[in-house]
């Protein structure tokens, strides 16, 4: 842990707990609706039976100068996330992520859904917070014999500027 977070480790630690909560829930549910054991994903995170496989990241991609080439300089490659699901947590104005279509295309997916939708259309709850990303990966790809696929995305410059961006991914 970098010292300059020290002060903060006990956030930290409770945020991921959190996201380890969603995840289990989020599981939980996938578990039901494909009408296995509810247990069946979540047992194999639990942390009391051994390291429960989940990894923290605190990502930080600095802005560079607009020498970057569009689509041949990247800031994260292409790939999929090789535990079951993982949160991804973006901030407002950071956009860059890309997800692979099935049909091959590059698509960028938008921080805010909402982005462009009148204040009328979405409810002040939506207004105040970003939603959360949820990747499925290759373990619940492979635990679900492919019917979950997991999802290649990848990281670009945005278009035009380039500001720093920051994630956190759970
Ligand atoms: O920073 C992002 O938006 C994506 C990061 C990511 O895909 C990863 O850490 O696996
Ligand atoms: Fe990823």
């Amino acid at each position: 842990m970098p010292s300059t977070f020290e002060s903060e480790i006990d956030t930290f630690i409770d945020f991921q707990q959190q996201c380890h909560s969603l995840c289990c829930r989020i599981l939980e549910l996938f578990a039901v609706a494909l009408d296995i054991d509810r247990d069946w994903f979540v047992s194999r995170h639990d942390s009391k039976a051994g390291p429960s496989g989940t990894i923290f990241r605190m990502l930080y991609y600095p802005q560079i100068d607009s020498t970057y080439q569009d689509g041949i300089d990247i800031r994260a490659g292409a790939h999929s996330d090789y535990g079951s699901i993982t949160l991804l947590f973006q901030q407002r104005g950071q956009p860059g992520l890309e997800i692979l279509t099935p049909g091959g295309q590059w698509t960028s997916v938008p921080v805010d859904p909402h982005d462009g939708a009148s204040m009328a259309t979405i409810n002040s709850d939506d207004a105040r917070s970003l939603p959360i990303l949820v990747n499925i990966g290759d373990l619940l790809q492979d635990w679900t014999s492919g019917l979950l696929k997991s999802t290649k995305h990848r990281v670009v410059f945005p278009a035009g500027e380039s500001s720093d961006r920051y994630s956190l991914v759970s």
